[in-house]
């Protein structure tokens, strides 16, 4: 399977590079970055640490989407748009881990999904997707009156998005498991004289600094006792992982919008 990064420079880019490389049966097919991206015209998996492939940082996603089977997309949301758009008109499998899509961003991601397989998930890891799984269960025993959620996450000091990706899907996740509807019940920040706690809330607190990869926690706080569910990324291989796992899955599946707990049968 050929399969292209798009954002081939970043963070995350390099990383999907380097498991793509690795992966029996995947090629990096090609990457693009920003047109004025110094990396441009540089050897892909050269950037990546890995021996030269002479295939070239592009900065033309649509001849990307065209040489490949497969894209895995990790950028910013602007750019997540334009690349569903190109998995629409060629029919590839887009697999999506950019965070910080508004809901009429998210909308139209279903409608892309109409002629193209695409797995958007704001966590490709393995824990995280049990977690989520878990998080559902315990909302669904612990009703608002038993128990208040808060969710705590903790990010580099990079990040630009916040609450992350991953503390959104778990409030949708308890939000779920409760029934309830989380643009209803979230409260996003606090800050002076709040007033007490209201009930059926799922609060978000974020934390910024230093290399941190990911950590995540969610509170379920009880009279008498605490339940706490919590995640820590140590390396970023643990998405990249995923990501090239939830390609090699998508091939020969239907046209759809699917997550990665599709993929994990979770
Ligand atoms: N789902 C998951 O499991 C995970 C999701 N993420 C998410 O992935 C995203 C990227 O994270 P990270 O790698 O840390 O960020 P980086 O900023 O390191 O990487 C993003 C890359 O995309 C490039 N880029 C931006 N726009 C375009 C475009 N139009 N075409 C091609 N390339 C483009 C950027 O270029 P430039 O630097 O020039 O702007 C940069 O190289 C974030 O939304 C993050 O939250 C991260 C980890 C795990
Ligand atoms: O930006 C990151 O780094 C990460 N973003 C994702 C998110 O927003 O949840 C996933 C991971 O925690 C790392």
């Amino acid at each position: 399977m050929k399969i292209g990064i798009v954002g081939c420079a970043g963070r995350m880019g390099r990383m999907l590079v380097n498991e793509t490389f690795k992966t029996n049966g995947c090629e990096v097919g090609g990457g693009t970055d920003l047109p004025d991206s110094p990396f441009v015209g540089k050897d892909v998996t050269l950037i990546a640490g890995l021996e030269e492939s002479g295939v070239l940082v592009g900065d033309d996603p649509k001849a990307l989407f065209k040489a490949v089977d497969a894209v895995i997309d990790f950028t910013a949301p602007a750019a997540t748009m334009n690349h569903a758009k190109l998995a629409a008109e060629t029919g590839k499998i887009l697999v999506i881990g950019t965070t910080g899509l508004s809901n009429d961003q998210k909308a139209e991601l279903k409608l892309a999904a109409k002629t193209a397989t695409i797995i958007f998930a704001p966590n490709m890891s393995v824990g995280v997707n049990l977690a989520f799984a878990l998080v559902e269960k315990v909302a669904a025993v612990l009703d608002k009156d038993t128990a208040d959620i808060e969710i705590v996450e903790m990010h580099h000091k990079h990040k630009v998005d916040a609450p992350s990706g991953t503390a959104l899907g778990l409030g949708e996740a308890a939000a779920k498991g409760r029934g309830v509807d989380l643009d209803a019940v979230s409260v996003r920040s606090r800050d002076g004289h709040t007033g007490a706690r209201e009930n059926g809330t799922i609060g978000f607190a974020t934390l910024r600094g230093g290399d941190v990869v990911g950590d995540h926690t969610v509170v379920f706080a009880c009279e008498g006792e605490r339940i706490e569910i919590t995640h820590k990324a140590s390396s970023r291989e643990v998405f990249a992982k995923g990501a090239v796992r939830a390609a090699k899955w998508a091939e020969g599946k239907k046209p759809g919008l699917y997550s990665m707990r599709d993929v994990l049968g979770l």
